[in-house]
C-alpha cells in the first residue's frame, strides 16, 4: 500500500476515513477504526499482511494490533487479531487538525466518489460472510425465554442470566459508513466507538460503554457495569434512583470480578462505586476496580483476567457455566461477536479491551442490532423487553 501525506485542514474527516476504508476493502485487508472514551482522536489499524490471524490472547506477548473475540467460548481458545501493518491517527478537533500531517493511501479514484465506491465493496465482502439471520426476535419468544430462565432462578439453578434479542433493520440507500462512525463519536463522547471488518468473518459498528480489561503502565483496571434505566431530564445523573433489582443485578457482576481475583489469590485491589454513569440515553450502575500489577507482582494480570472474566455476568449470568448452558440451549440465534470483546492491544503502552455492546452487524442492505438485559428473580419480562428496545435504539437510530 503506497501512502501519501496530506495536511488534515483541507480534508474532511469522513474523507480521511473513506480513504482508509476504501483501500482496505479493495485490498481485502482487515481494518479496525476506533475512538476511545473522552478522546478526540480517531485511530485506524489496517492489517495488510495477507492472512486472517487467530491466536491465543496472551496479550503481553502480542505485537501492536486489535483483538476481536466472539461471545461463545472457542474450543481452541483463540481470538481474531489484526496486526498493525499500519496504525494511523487523526484529530477530530478542528483547532488541532490544522497543522496535522495525515497519512493517506494512494487511491485510483476521485476522492469525492469514495463513499459510493465503498458501499459495493462492503456489500461484496459481506456476501462472503456466510449464514445470516432471517428474522428479528419476537416479543413472545423473548419473554418466553425470560420466564423459562426465571423458573430456573426460582429452583436455585442460577441467580442471574442475560438473554439477548435481535432486530433486523433495513439500511438506508444513502448509508455512509464514515459519516455514521463520526456521528457516533459526536453523540457518545464517553463510549468506545468502533468499527471492524474482517474479510469473510464480519463487519460491525458500535459504541460500547463497558471496559472488560485495561492495562496501562503498571495498572490493571476492570469494571462491573449493570442495571439500566432511561436517562431523563436535564440532570439525569442527579435524579437517578435505583431499585433493589438493579442494585442486586450489579452487585452480582462486582462479586463475579472479586471472586475471580480470589481465584488467583489477588487480595490487593481498589474498588470504587457503585456509581451512576450515563451511556447515551441510558443510565447504568458501575463499580471500578484497579490493581497495581507491580506491587502485587502480577505482570500478566491482563491476560489472566481476560480469560477468567469473559463472559462476565453482565452479558452471560451467574453462575457462569449454568447461565452459558441455558443461553446456548434456548437463545434462538448465534450471538456471533455481540457480547464478545474487542479493542486495541499494545498501543502506546496500553491495552484496552471492551465488551462488544450497543453494536450492529452490517449485512449488505440491512443491519442486525443485538441487545441483552440482566434478569434476576425480581425481573418483569415485559420490562426486560422494553430495556432491550432502548439498548438497540442507541445504535439503531443511526441507520434510519
Ligand atoms: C447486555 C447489555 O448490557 C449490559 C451492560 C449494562 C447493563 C446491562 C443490564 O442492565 O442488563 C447489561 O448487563 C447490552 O447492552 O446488550
Amino acid at each position: 500500500m503506497k501512502t501519501l501525506t496530506k495536511n488534515n485542514t483541507h480534508l474532511h474527516q469522513d474523507q480521511i476515513l473513506n480513504h482508509w476504508l476504501y483501500a482496505a476493502l479493495l485490498g481485502n485487508h482487515p481494518i479496525a477504526v476506533w475512538r476511545r472514551p473522552d478522546s478526540h482522536e480517531v485511530e485506524i489499524i489496517v492489517d495488510s499482511s495477507g492472512s486472517i490471524k487467530r491466536l491465543i490472547p496472551e496479550l503481553e506477548q502480542l505485537p501492536k494490533g486489535f483483538i476481536v473475540h466472539p461471545f461463545a467460548d472457542q474450543s481452541d481458545e483463540k481470538a481474531y487479531f489484526l496486526e498493525a501493518s499500519k496504525h494511523i491517527k487523526f484529530s477530530l478537533r478542528p483547532d488541532l487538525s490544522e497543522n496535522e500531517e495525515i497519512e493517506l493511501p494512494e487511491i485510483s479514484i476521485d476522492p469525492k466518489t469514495l463513499n459510493l465506491a465503498i458501499k459495493p465493496l462492503l456489500n461484496e465482502a459481506i456476501e462472503n460472510q456466510g449464514r445470516s439471520l432471517q428474522a428479528s426476535t419476537t416479543m413472545e419468544d423473548f419473554e418466553e425465554l425470560v420466564k423459562k430462565g426465571m423458573a430456573l432462578i426460582k429452583e436455585g439453578v442460577m441467580s442471574k442470566f442475560v438473554p439477548a434479542r435481535t432486530i433486523i433493520q433495513g439500511l438506508p440507500e444513502d448509508f455512509d459508513l464514515a459519516k455514521t462512525f463520526l456521528n457516533l463519536c459526536q453523540e457518545y463522547p464517553k463510549a468506545f466507538v468502533n468499527f471492524f471488518h474482517i474479510p469473510k468473518v464480519g463487519s460491525w459498528i458500535g459504541a460500547t460503554p463497558e471496559t472488560l480489561i485495561c492495562t496501562k503502565g503498571k495498572y490493571f483496571q476492570t469494571m462491573a457495569l449493570a442495571g439500566t434505566q432511561p436517562a431523563i431530564g436535564p440532570d439525569p445523573l442527579a435524579n437517578a434512583g435505583w431499585r433493589q433489582k438493579e442494585i442486586a443485578e450489579q452487585a452480582l457482576v462486582s462479586r463475579y470480578i472479586v471472586n475471580n481475583f480470589k481465584k488467583i489469590r489477588l487480595r490487593e485491589y481498589k474498588e470504587i462505586g457503585p456509581k451512576t454513569v450515563q451511556a447515551g440515553s441510558l443510565l447504568h450502575l458501575r463499580s471500578d476496580f484497579e490493581v497495581d500489577m507491580e506491587a502485587t507482582n502480577f505482570p500478566q494480570l491482563g491476560s489472566v483476567m481476560l480469560k477468567l472474566l469473559h463472559p462476565t455476568s453482565a452479558v452471560c449470568g451467574s453462575p457462569r457455566q449454568e447461565a452459558m448452558e441455558f443461553l446456548a440451549q434456548y437463545e434462538t440465534f448465534d450471538r456471533s461477536f455481540f457480547a464478545g470483546y474487542l479493542g486495541p492491544v499494545n498501543i502506546e503502552d496500553q491495552t484496552t479491551i471492551y465488551v462488544n455492546l450497543r453494536t450492529a452487524q452490517l449485512q449488505g442492505d440491512h443491519v442486525i442490532l443485538y441487545a441483552g438485559a440482566g434478569v434476576t428473580e425480581d425481573s418483569v419480562p415485559e420490562k426486560e423487553w422494553e430495556e432491550t428496545s432502548l439498548k438497540c435504539n442507541i445504535i439503531g437510530k443511526f441507520f434510519q
